[in-house]
């Protein structure tokens, strides 16, 4: 019920479009039904006139029936226009909703789900809750308004066939829907988590395709997509199978509430008390008033599905973000200094510390480098920084202001990063590279990349800064890539820039001119400098080094031996 109500806050805004939609498949449902009673009634009336010579007039009756025609017609188009029109807009807002409430889980929170995973609950489950408002809420409602109407009506004639017709309806609508739910509620949440699974593989697959096909794997994937595909085939044809059951089920009812209204109204049609034009129209209305229960087993099977990927989208996004940002942030000068004070981080309680007591400063225009070797937290630092993560005991200071104090976009919006594992977009070098500063001119971004050395590769290329670089950075050579991603760091306008591993993939020629040229160009910007590395690059006597332990318990940095000069101590 929680989860239902949440859904009902959804779609909120769209409670105008929503209501409409009722109305106008209510008027259709009861125009259909109008028509088969009105029909009945004419039918019979003109029978009987007929059979005893006598005259009625036709005009009223025959207008009202194309009256009601013309309406069924008309309200289905309308309500098809307007449901459609309201769910369409509902779930193009709920992916920018979901998207939006992705972000600031971005990347600590996402790293837990496999992309996949991710791309299916933003894509398949948001599908899936259109069914809510089309194939749940709106029948149900106008199931019950169309309910009490014929009821009324029926009553109004004789109240015992209201009472027969309220039975066979509620059978109709109630037992038999909640029968169906409770054979394919588990077969419904199992088909949303198979489809799910499937379409995750499906996406890792395909992305890990040539290592697949080099450890000889791709026969086993491929044997256990089938067997996902399999799954979801027979769930589908279970639900299938118990729908085709309930349709056979609701028409036999419905066929029965007709006859039994014949069968009851016989009799006070002999004794007079009912005229029998009457009896046509009753025992059709009764009839046709099924047709607004025909979707309610359908509606109650679709519960089960729309319900599980509700949860999986609200699992998503009622995650706690691992970051809070203040209510009242200060803004971030163009310049300042960085302090970790006694700093400790790890990622979760149960897991190792990655970081322990770590102090160490960062002056505007100061260049420090962070020497570690691998998993000895370099990048877990970063991350910190970056406001990725909170860090788990200590202080890291701005401006001597606690990092906490300003939001992760604003500190963010004045550091410069190439990350280690960066990510590039398959676009053009130039798209790629104008990430970093849109508003970068042609000469800023040729000096960048004349500063990485990419300049003469970029030239040689036919297509030039428009080459396109493929999914994930494919048509480029590691090294490359690497300097793709030094480059755009340097492009972007801000304080400090900080390089994760920026030699990896260079040849040491290649790798020692590049840091020479970076060393010249943050000194040319006035910016600060902050390189983690495992190896050393040749620029240590012009920077300051910190050197990390392995182990957290000796986290505290040392100052390097080789380094030529001494870094601010807190
Ligand atoms: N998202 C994460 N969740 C849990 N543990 C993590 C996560 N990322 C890194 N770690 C762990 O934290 C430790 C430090 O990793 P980190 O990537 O910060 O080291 P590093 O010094 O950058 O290593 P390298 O030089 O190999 O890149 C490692 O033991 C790693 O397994």
């Amino acid at each position: 019920m929680k989860l239902i109500w949440r859904l009902v806050r959804l779609y909120r805004p769209y409670s105008g479009w929503m209501l409409l939609g009722i109305l106008l498949s209510l008027l259709t449902v009861l125009a259909n039904i109008s028509l088969l009673a009105l029909s009945g009634w004419f039918i019979s009336s003109m029978a009987l006139a007929g059979a005893i010579g006598g005259s009625m007039n036709y005009f009223t009756p025959a207008a009202l029936i194309r009256g009601a025609a013309i309406t069924r017609t008309a309200g289905r188009y309308g309500e098809r226009l307007i449901t459609h029109e309201a769910t369409f807009r509902l779930v193009s807002e709920l992916r920018v909703w979901f998207y939006e409430k992705l972000e600031p889980l971005a990347p600590a929170v996402l790293q837990q789900y496999r992309s996949g995973d991710v791309l299916s609950r933003i894509r398949a489950d948001i599908d899936t809750l259109n069914n809510f408002y089309l194939r749940i809420f709106l029948p149900m409602i106008v199931a019950l308004l169309a309910t009490l109407i014929v009821v009324i009506t029926l009553a109004y004639y004789q109240p015992l066939f209201a009472m027969v017709e309220l039975i066979l309806l509620l059978i109709a609508g109630v037992v038999l829907p909640w029968l169906l739910n409770k054979l394919s509620l588990t077969t419904g949440a199992q088909l949303v988590q198979t489809a799910a699974n499937l379409r995750t593989q499906l996406v890792s697959d395909l992305q890990g395709m040539g290592e697949l096909l080099i450890y000889g794997a791709a026969e086993q994937q491929a044997q256990t997509l089938q067997q996902h595909s399999q799954a979801l085939a027979a769930q589908q044809q279970r639900l299938n199978r118990l729908n085709t059951w309930t349709q056979i089920a609701l028409n036999v009812t419905a066929s029965l509430a007709m006859w039994l209204l014949l069968i009851l109204a016989v009799p006070l049609v002999r004794q007079g008390s009912l005229a029998p034009a009457n009896l046509a129209m009753l025992s059709l209305l009764a009839l046709a008033s099924f047709e607004a229960i025909a979707p309610l087993p359908l509606a109650w099977q679709s519960l089960g599905e729309t319900l599980a990927a509700a949860r999986r989208i609200f699992t998503l996004t009622e995650q706690a973000p691992p970051v809070q940002e203040p209510e009242q942030p200060l803004p971030v000068p163009e310049s300042f200094s960085l302090r970790f004070d006694q700093l400790s981080f790890r990622y979760q309680a149960t897991r190792p510390w990655v970081l322990k007591e770590l102090s160490f400063r960062l002056e505007p225009g100061q260049k420090l480098i962070i020497l570690g070797a691998n998993g000895s937290g370099k990048t877990s630092l970063l991350s910190v920084l970056l406001r990725f993560h909170e860090p788990t005991s200590g202080r890291l200071l701005l401006n001597e202001q606690p990092i906490q104090a300003y939001t992760g976009e604003a500190i963010r919006a004045r550091l410069a990063v190439a990350e280690q594992h960066a990510q590039v977009f398959n676009s053009t070098l130039l798209d790629n590279l104008r990430l970093a500063n849109p508003v970068a001119t042609q000469a800023q971004i040729e000096q960048a990349c004349s500063a990485v050395l990419l300049d003469e590769f970029i030239q040689q290329q036919p297509e030039g800064y428009h080459t396109w670089v493929g999914e994930t950075g494919l048509h480029l050579s590691g090294g490359q890539l690497q300097r793709l991603v030094l480059a755009r760091a340097l492009l972007k306008p801000a304080s400090v820039l900080i390089l994760d591993e920026p030699t990896e993939g260079l040849d040491p020629e290649t790798a020692l001119s590049v840091m020479r040229n970076i060393l010249a160009w943050v000194e040319a910007q006035g910016q600060s400098l902050l390189v983690i590395t495992h190896q050393r690059l040749g620029i240590e006597a012009e920077m300051e080094v910190l050197r990390l332990s392995t182990q957290p318990q000796f986290n505290q940095l040392s100052i390097d031996s080789q380094s030529t000069r001494h870094l601010h101590q807190p």
